[in-house]
């Protein structure tokens, strides 16, 4: 565990500490060597036993690929695994976060000290068939680091600890490590490769033990399989979404302002079915932008063939941009905190907003009949874009927030502004929206998706 000595050690002490460790990756791999317990040359094995925990106060390593070693405590699932090890400056809201899809593949790195002192909330349901606390069913990210996990928690949701859940899902989680040091490390280095072990270690220097989420379409394994859908009885309009890994909170904030939603597979051609829709939603998700080029073709036909509203939030904004001409970069650690200010181009005004991303749309590569939208204040990177004559905006930051902020959730209001005048406009009247009968022999949840973030490693 993080004592609470080590806690209250003066920033400036703490601070050096993490350089000594840092500046000295080599002997951190001799660390690594010498601890080896008769497993070198063992590969990550291709799956993992899901669901059992790891013993009380076994030990767990964080390792990062060609750079230091931490050791700490294990607390979740016995489980090994690898990924993509990235950090957020969230105080609140890790049950969100660990159920976001967009995690899917990274192990993530909380930088506020204690985590877990409000338990897990139950996997409840709303009257719209939606998880009432998490943002899809399991969780989503690899596994989780922590300098200090609460085993005693309190809070009126809650029904188990932090480490229950991650035992219960198969995720492991290790605590008691210096997360200054890790966050010091990967702004420098940038996003790392990195993996938990628990108990004895892997050989630090296998590359093979590594998996690199960034090389592998992660949007497939969390995409619905078959279209669902999201049925509002009292609803006004009929949206349709195509699923990257949607966040529940989208599909909550649409619906609550008289949509429903009807969710199809990230690769549906989309484009073939936009006339039964009166509005268009692209949504957050894992990876790369530019492996889900089926998508970028559907949005490319979509916006040639038709002229329906379109939102786009994260994954969404990136693939849009990418479907009209733009082009994406991978930042170097990207930014994935609950306040970040982000300035709206259009009024001058600033939000505050919540993000998690690696990725961002390089701005100078919008064709001329998009402008940027929002832009980044703390590194001036593009945080959205908009058509200049027709009802297409897309943003990088989360309107839907869960956690963080909720300044940017007019932008739904927006939106379905927009879906209100197509679909008032008689040029563009349709009769041949989704009947009662297709709402009613739709699934009312996600299809076939793969309830394990080991599948990552699959
Ligand atoms: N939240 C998201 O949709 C993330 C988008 C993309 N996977 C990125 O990391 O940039």
């Amino acid at each position: 565990m993080f004592t609470p000595l080590a806690l209250r050690l003066p920033s400036t002490l703490g601070r050096a500490a993490a350089r000594v460790s840092l500046r000295l990756p080599a002997q951190a791999r001799l660390l690594s060597r010498l601890t080896v317990n008769g497993s070198k040359g063992r590969a990550m094995p291709a799956t993992n036993t899901r669901a059992t925990a790891a013993a009380p106060g076994v030990e767990a390593t964080f390792t990062i690929r060609d750079g230091p070693v931490f050791h700490g405590k294990a607390f979740g699932a016995n489980s090994n695994i690898s990924g993509e090890a990235v950090f957020t400056t969230s105080l609140v809201g890790y049950p969100e976060s660990m159920t976001d899809p967009s995690y899917r593949g990274q192990i993530l790195v909380f930088t506020q000290p204690l985590i877990g002192n409000y338990g897990v909330p139950s996997n409840e349901r709303d009257e719209y068939n939606l998880l009432k606390y998490f943002e899809s069913p399991h969780i989503q990210c690899a596994g989780v680091v922590v300098a200090d996990v609460a085993e005693r928690y309190s809070h009126w949701t809650a029904v188990e600890s932090l480490g229950e859940w991650c035992a219960r899902e198969g995720v492991p989680l290790i605590s008691g490590v210096d997360t200054r040091a890790i966050v010091t490390y990967l702004r420098e280095q940038g996003s790392s490769l990195a993996r938990i072990s628990i108990g004895d270690e892997y050989d630090a220097d296998e590359d093979e033990g590594f998996v690199d989420p960034g090389a592998i379409n992660l949007v497939k394994r969390v995409s619905t399989k078959a279209p669902f859908v999201v049925a509002n009885p009292n609803a006004n309009f009929h949206v349709a979404l195509i699923d990257c890994g949607v966040k529940e909170n989208i599909l909550r904030s649409l619906v609550s302002r008289g949509a429903s939603v009807t969710v199809f597979p990230y690769n549906y051609p989309i484009h073939k079915v936009a006339d039964n829709f009166d509005g268009i939603f692209i949504s957050n998700g894992p990876g790369d932008p530019t492996h889900c080029q089926e998508t970028v073709y559907n949005l490319a036909r979509l916006m040639e063939t038709s002229s329906v509203p379109i939102m786009g939030i994260c994954l969404g904004h990136q693939l849009l941009a990418l479907a009209v001409g733009a082009q994406t970069i991978k930042l170097k650690y990207g930014n994935r905190a609950h306040n970040i200010p982000a300035l709206d181009l259009t009024t001058g005004q600033c939000h505050i907003t919540s993000q998690n991303h690696g990725y961002a749309v390089d701005a100078s590569t919008l064709p001329s009949e998009f402008k940027e939208y929002f832009v980044n204040l703390n590194d001036g990177s593009n945080e959205g874009m908009m058509h200049k004559t027709r009802p297409i905006f897309s943003t990088q930051f989360h309107p839907e927030a869960k956690g963080g902020p909720m300044d940017s959730a007019y932008l739904f209001d927006k939106y379905l502004e927009n879906v209100q005048m197509y679909k008032n406009s008689a040029k563009v009247y349709r009769d041949n929206r989704p009947s009662q009968l297709m709402i009613d022999i739709l699934s009312k949840e996600r299809v076939g998706v793969e309830p394990s973030p080991l599948a990552a490693n699959a």
